[in-house]
């Protein structure tokens, strides 16, 4: 019922077709007996005595006409079926995308990449799977079954009673089963997703591993998981094969139990009980075809169902629909996070970054400086403190409103599998030609895009092109620059780059900066040398902030770090 519930709250319009394809499916499990009962009365019949051919002939016909009925009816109920049951995939399948997008990055963290992406996937197909044919077939045996059921009732009850109790008895031993089926699939599907973890590790990493001669390692550990997986199911499919076993010859019980019933009546036959044991043998098929068949894809079904509805119950990040203020000033208030819960990353850390200037974030790795932006991003909460955009807690503003205003450059550009032209899209779908060109100058693309085989159109990312680290990140500030969102983080966002790129790229950002709220997180110190505030972090604390002079001055951690890149501007090899 919880799968039903599931599908019939994701058909949004296609409840009527979903409605239509059960009623169809109803009259074919009718159609399904109605052969068998013509045949069975056609046995009544020649019991009553001899029968020439117009005798007989109706009860043939009904049986053609049964059997061609119902293939119209299969092919009605197959297109309605299969059309609700697309409709309710994909409606979960978007909800479940829509809910990445919506949960904390930290609750995101819990699922692995692998174990989402096999979630709207393979889970994905198993829920197609049930709202497209699992659940109509079981509906459709069923409604066969119980037909022919009442059928053989009306020949003879004791006969029809034999069999329901024998098919009650096989139900009652399949939650074992069931049992089982459930850990099988569930170790069955965490084994998958060690897999495509382990695939998707090995394709990522595979220059890495080449480079340090440890991809024979990294390839036991996916052949491991498989190994595991192989073990797994020949180690269950005896057990399950004898349950299903147990369970189909408790359902096929009923005929011996009605024969033994005669017996103790007496033994005496009336001819209804020739048509009643067809018909009772017809419905004990019915019934446990429909219900040991379905067991399989409904059981894979279920726990789809669950793992999406766990998925699901991760609670969206909260907010109180407020706007922010004006300006568009950032501040940090006296925040302080840890990633991990233990060890702090942000140490009780107050900043402020102001519209229509440049705050630059700057210090050691490991210092804080990347979870700061993250804070700003609201890609986490504080555990204490608040971020706020014009005096208003981020923790307040829509997710999406707070999206919308900002614009995020870091040092991981990921890129998808798709034309050049849609990766920078990405930054403002809607944009227009011009707009697109504008932002493709201003991040030095245009000689990159001259020399692509098929120019802006041409397929990069994943199994396309790929661009160098440089050229990514050109891409990611086309896209920011694009989107044009007053908010404007750039962390670490010409780590790639050479210098003239990293020039040529800042005087167009510098452009942007008019009116905006721009927050710098750079290593090389020459690049954030014009802020009109600089925060040193260290250790998850702001240890100095000021202007590049004051802070040279100062002969801190600054002017340390400072000194040591001016010194390495002159190291040599050799
Ligand atoms: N997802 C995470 N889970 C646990 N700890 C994390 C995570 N991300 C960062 N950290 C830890 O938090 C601390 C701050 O990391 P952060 O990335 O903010 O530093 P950073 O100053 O940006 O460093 P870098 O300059 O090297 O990018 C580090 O000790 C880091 O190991």
């Amino acid at each position: 019922m919880r799968l039903l519930a599931f599908i019939h709250a994701h058909l949004g319009d296609a409840r009527a077709l979903f409605r239509r394809a059960m009623l169809f499916t109803f009259l074919e499990g009718l159609m399904t007996a109605g052969p068998v009962v013509a045949v069975a009365l056609g046995l009544m019949r020649l019991a009553q005595g001899p029968a020439d051919l117009p005798a007989l002939l109706p009860y043939a016909l009904a049986v053609v006409a049964a059997v061609a009925l119902r293939i119209v009816l299969i092919r009605l109920a197959w297109s309605s079926g299969f059309r609700a049951g697309n409709v309710a995939t994909e409606a979960i399948r978007n909800r479940l995308v829509a809910h990445m997008r919506a949960v904390p990055l930290g609750a995101l963290g819990r699922w692995s990449a692998a174990r989402l992406a096999s979630l709207v996937t393979e889970d994905g197909r198993w829920i197609n799977e049930a709202s497209t044919f699992t659940l109509n077939r079981l509906f459709g045996g069923l409604a066969a079954g119980l037909c022919l059921l009442l059928a053989a009732a009306w020949f003879d009850p004791a006969t029809a009673l034999a069999v329901l109790f024998a098919f009650g008895l096989g139900l009652l031993s399949l939650p074992v089963a069931g049992r089982l089926l459930k850990r099988v699939i569930a170790r069955r599907n965490a084994e998958l997703t060690d897999i495509s973890q382990r695939i998707g590790e090995y394709g990522e990493g595979i220059a890495v591993f080449r480079s340090f001669r440890a991809g024979e390692g990294a390839f036991a550990r996916f052949a491991e998981a498989a190994d595991r997986l192989r073990r797994l199911m020949l180690g269950y499919t005896p057990v399950l094969v004898s349950l299903h076993g147990v369970a189909a010859t408790l359902m096929g019980a009923g005929l011996p139990l009605a024969l033994m019933i005669l017996a103790w009546r007496g033994g005496e036959a009336a001819p209804s009980l020739i048509p009643a044991l067809l018909l009772g043998l017809a419905a004990g098929h019915a019934l446990s075809a429909a219900v040991l068949g379905q067991m399989l894809p409904f059981s894979l079904g279920m726990q789809a169902e669950a793992g999406m509805a766990r998925f699901l119950a991760e609670p969206a990040l909260a907010h109180r629909g407020r706007e922010p203020g004006t300006p568009l000033d950032f501040a940090l208030e006296r925040v302080s996070f840890s990633h991990d819960g233990r060890r702090g990353a942000v140490d009780g850390i107050a900043l402020a970054a102001r519209q229509g200037g440049m705050t630059a974030i700057v210090g050691p790795s490991g210092a804080g400086k990347s979870s700061v932006v993250g804070l700003m991003m609201r890609f986490f909460d504080p555990q204490s403190g608040r971020v706020t955009v014009g005096g208003v807690d981020i923790a307040d503003i829509p997710p999406a409103r707070l999206q919308a205003l900002t614009a995020l450059v870091n040092q991981d550009v990921h890129l998808f599998r798709d034309t050049l032209r849609a990766n920078i899209l990405l930054g403002a779908p809607g944009a227009d030609e011009a707009r697109l060109a504008a932002a493709i100058r201003a991040a030095r693309l245009e000689e990159l895009i001259a020399a692509l085989p098929d120019g802006l159109d041409t397929v990069i990312g994943e199994g396309g092109r790929t661009l160098s680290g440089g050229e990514r990140q050109r891409v990611a500030v086309a896209r920011a620059l694009l989107k044009d969102a007053p908010i404007l983080l750039l962390d670490e966002a010409s780590s790639a780059m050479d210098p003239l790129t990293e020039r040529a790229i800042q005087q167009a950002v510098a452009a942007l900066e008019d009116g905006r709220t721009l927050v710098v997180v750079a290593h090389r110190l020459r690049s954030i040398a014009e802020a009109d505030r600089i925060h040193v972090m260290d250790r998850g604390r702001i240890v100095e902030e000021g202007r590049h002079p004051e802070l040279l001055a100062r002969g801190g951690l600054y002017a340390r770090l400072w000194q040591a890149q001016e010194r390495a501007a002159g190291w040599r090899l050799r």
